[in-house]
């Protein structure tokens, strides 16, 4: 069952003037961004920063709106069909509240359940995220980071979303503890049947945890498909780019160098056509005069030059 349907969602910032006379321009974070997300479902999005990534999750629970497309979400308060959990826990945690209360915080907000309630959801919840009930006494700044994210997800987890958005959830974590916590969302979604966005820079962390995923340039879906297709034969000359500038171990010689030069163009005004085309290597007259569509059935690129199913 289909839980988010965004179709062709743009959202653009028009800058302020430096000058009564100079033109206005206009900062394109999402251009024609269209994607499903079904129940179940882990959907990474990748893509360098700058990219439009969080500006997606923010469309897709509808904390922004968008300048012109639209989002089909489940049915019941947005607040509680979509939750959304961000890098640093403590940012989302109120430093002088004990956590127990923080997790249940929600429920009282909404008026859900009774105080007998909320305290068995409360262990309920900390048993699901794996801390140790004896935690819900401490502040904020007396746990790890690890245990801060379980936190943040229990909480988010209290009115039960169907949809949860994880914008670089374990960034700020050493690698085991990113590990763990990236192991306890996979179980939640397929405990729980839920969606989720899976926002992150890090390639290897989306293909463990994603069904599918979405590569993003400039604002713009470039490719997106099932994870072993799209992280193993890449069709778009941006995603292959992304792929070679990963380090791998190479046992039989130097690394390869990263098949895109320069930085990302601007997002101010940008020119029709390919938004990768001054960057990339195969690029034809055609790519810097008409906009290419995303194309293919379940493996979609949008390239002028690539294969397509
Ligand atoms: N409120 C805003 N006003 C003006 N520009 C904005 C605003 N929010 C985002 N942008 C711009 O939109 C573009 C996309 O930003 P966004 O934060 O969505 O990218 P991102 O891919 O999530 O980046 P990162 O990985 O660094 O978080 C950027 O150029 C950013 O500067």
């Amino acid at each position: 069952m289909t839980l988010v349907t965004a179709t062709d969602l743009t959202r653009h910032f028009p800058l302020p003037r430096a000058h009564l006379f100079d033109r206005t321009r206009t900062l394109h974070a999402l251009d024609g961004v269209s994607l499903t997300l079904s129940e179940g479902e882990a959907l990474g999005i990748v893509g360098e920063s700058g990219c439009g990534k969080s500006t997606l999750g923010r469309l897709v629970q509808g904390l922004d709106r968008p300048t012109s497309g639209s989002v089909v979400r489940p049915e019941g308060p947005r607040i509680r069909v979509i939750q959304t959990i961000y890098q640093n826990p403590l940012d989302s945690l109120d430093p002088r509240m004990r956590v127990g209360r923080q997790i249940i915080e929600p429920l009282v907000i909404h008026g859900i359940g009774s105080a007998a309630d909320h305290e068995a959801r409360l262990a309920n919840l900390m048993a699901q995220v794996e801390l140790p009930a004896e935690l819900a006494d401490r502040l904020p700044g007396q746990l790890s980071g690890g245990q801060a994210q379980r936190v943040v997800i229990a909480r988010a987890l209290s009115l039960a979303p169907r949809v949860l958005i994880c914008d670089e959830p374990v960034a700020a974590l050493d690698a085991p503890v990113a590990r763990a916590v990236t192991a306890l969302l996979d179980r939640l979604r397929t405990d729980r049947q839920m969606g989720l966005i899976f926002i992150s820079h890090d390639i290897g962390t989306v293909a463990e945890l994603c069904q599918r995923v979405a590569v993003m340039y400039l604002g713009e879906i470039v490719e997106e498909g099932p994870v072993g297709q799209v992280l193993t034969a890449p069709r778009h000359p941006y995603t292959q780019g992304l792929l070679s500038a990963i380090p791998r171990p190479d046992p039989g010689g130097r690394p390869s160098p990263p098949m895109l030069g320069g930085e990302p163009a601007s997002p101010i005004d940008p020119t029709p056509g390919c938004r990768l085309a001054p960057r990339c290597p195969y690029a034809q007259e055609v790519c810097r005069t008409v906009t290419p569509k995303l194309r293919g059935r379940s493996h979609r690129a949008a390239c002028h030059f690539t294969a397509h199913d």
